[in-house]
């Protein structure tokens, strides 16, 4: 996955979250997206996932030199981020089978990636049930275990404690080749694996 920032820019109703943004993400590569709180990361990262237009300039995906349109990008790209959520009502072996019936795991069976999240007492349990460093282990599983040439990366290590953190690290970084991964983050460890950072402030107006 290729992915080409022309002149982007996002705003919220007169304010400008960034600007003049130009910039070029290369096949097979991961990159971090920094700043403070509140500087823009996860608009930026939405703004990349196709969940929200651009206020200016254009953005060109390419996946094996096939050109992909922003309205058909969500079906390359598996997403984790602390807003976006699962499905509580189902238990975990329910919520596997409804994710893969979407999108399909990479090279694991479903009752394999119970095993690779340490869940497999969990799997009868309503996702509701789960603890925060549970579900967020499970949302890491699904978005870096499924097959999708673009992997998107939110505060990846909310909510996890340092086993967590770890095991996120070693799974990302098992599972990075040949696609592009994109991880937005202000915490040094979570991004410690990616080859090129940008920081979004750098592309805040000038007031
Ligand atoms: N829907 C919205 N309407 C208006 N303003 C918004 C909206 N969403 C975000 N913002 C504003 O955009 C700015 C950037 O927010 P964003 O969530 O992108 O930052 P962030 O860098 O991801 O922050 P954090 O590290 O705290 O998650 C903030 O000032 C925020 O209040």
């Amino acid at each position: 996955m290729q992915i080409k920032l022309l002149g982007l820019g996002k705003r919220y109703n007169y304010d400008w979250i960034f600007r003049h943004l130009s910039y070029e993400f290369i096949p097979d590569k991961a990159y971090a997206i920094l700043g403070y709180n509140g500087s823009g990361k996860s608009t930026f990262i939405n703004t990349l996932s196709g969940n929200l237009v651009p206020s200016e300039g254009t953005i060109q995906y390419q996946n094996n030199s096939q050109t992909i349109l922003v309205e058909e990008i969500y079906r390359y790209l598996s997403f984790s981020a602390p807003y976006l959520e699962l499905v509580e009502e189902f238990t975990l072996t329910e919520l596997l089978q409804f994710h893969t019936h979407f999108k399909p795991l990479r090279h694991l069976t479903p009752n394999q990636l119970i095993e690779r999240m340490y869940l497999e007492k969990a799997r009868h349990k309503y996702v509701k049930d789960f603890s925060s460093g549970m579900k967020q282990r499970l949302k890491l599983g699904l978005a870096i275990y499924t097959d999708a040439p673009l992997l998107l990366l939110d505060e990846p290590t909310t909510n996890l404690d340092q086993a967590g953190i770890n095991w996120y690290l070693e799974h990302v970084s098992q599972n990075r080749k040949d696609r592009l991964v994109v991880v937005c983050s202000n915490i040094a460890h979570e991004y410690q694996f990616c080859d090129e950072t940008l920081d979004i402030t750098q592309f805040h107006p000038v007031k």
